[in-house]
């Protein structure tokens, strides 16, 4: 596809470590097309973020390459916002001003800035809290902070890291029910890394699964359930089934590495 948003050839990544090469990632290839909503799913250790910084242009991948919107990655860039699983709030300011923060940088007037800043604190119900300080919000409510901030800067690419790992089950299915909506207006390309099956299934419209070292893509596929989607419903069920069987085997895998390693010691 010559079009796709965002292609990752032959990619991949090894980590040397003092005792020992760690192959993170081995011949990756993906084509996203613009505005699909990737999930990456493995269990932990089997190369998801690792694949997600080389998008965010954090670390450079070992050999292979990476493009969006036809340009070679070599660096992070407006077009790709990343949202971490810690907040990443500045602590020192206001829920409004950590949103206006990267507008600032960009040399915005204050009139526009006020007004991105005052339509995103709507988009994400934080209207009442823009005047208070990280520390003083739930973890949900930091994490719409930080999804707001990332929005300000309207890069067409979202990617993101575990963002609703640390929530509680009910804030989380709030907050993706949020994410679901904004990405629907929005139409932005995402890219969402977890380790959670039923997030993965409730989210995406494509779902690559990851092997345990080397990282590999073991599964690449699409899900076709209409939303908002049913995790009661016998399709979700039965696709999460088969994903459970595919992230089991890696676990599996990543535990008998450990008692290798571990009888090595
Ligand atoms: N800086 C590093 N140096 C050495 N090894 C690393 C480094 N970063 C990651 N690794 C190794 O690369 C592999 C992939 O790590 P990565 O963090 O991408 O996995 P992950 O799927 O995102 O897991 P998690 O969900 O735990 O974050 C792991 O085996 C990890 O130990």
């Amino acid at each position: 596809m010559m079009n796709a948003h965002i292609v990752v050839s032959q990619v991949n990544k090894v980590f040397q470590t003092a005792e020992r090469e760690v192959v993170a990632l081995k011949d990756i290839n993906l084509e996203i097309p613009q505005g699909q909503f990737v999930c990456l799913l493995g269990p932990s250790g089997c190369g998801k973020s690792t694949l997600l910084n080389a998008v965010a242009g954090f670390a450079p991948p070992s050999s292979g390459s990476i493009t969006a919107d036809g340009k070679l990655v070599t660096a992070p860039g407006p077009e790709r916002g990343m949202v971490f699983q810690e907040y990443a709030l500045f602590p020192w300011m206001t829920v409004a001003d950590n949103v206006a923060f990267g507008l600032q940088i960009k040399g915005q007037r204050r009139e526009q800035i006020d007004t991105t800043v005052d339509k995103l604190l709507t988009m994400l119900s934080l209207q009442d809290f823009r005047n208070r300080y990280p520390k003083d919000l739930s973890g949900g409510m930091r994490q719409r902070v930080a999804i707001a901030r990332v929005l300000a800067l309207d890069s067409p690419i979202m990617l993101m890291d575990e963002p609703f790992g640390a929530l509680d089950a009910l804030t989380r299915r709030n907050l993706q029910d949020e994410l679901l909506r904004i990405w629907a207006e929005l139409k932005k390309t995402i890219i969402f890394v977890t380790h959670s099956i039923e997030e993965a299934i409730y989210l995406a419209d494509r779902i690559v699964v990851m092997t345990y070292r080397p990282g590999t893509v073991k599964r690449d596929l699409l899900v076709e359930l209409p939303r908002l989607r049913d995790p009661a419903a016998a399709e979700f069920n039965a696709l999460k089934r088969e994903l459970g069987q595919l992230v089991m085997e890696e676990q599996q895998r990543h535990h008998r590495d450990e008692l290798r390693l571990a009888a090595v010691d």
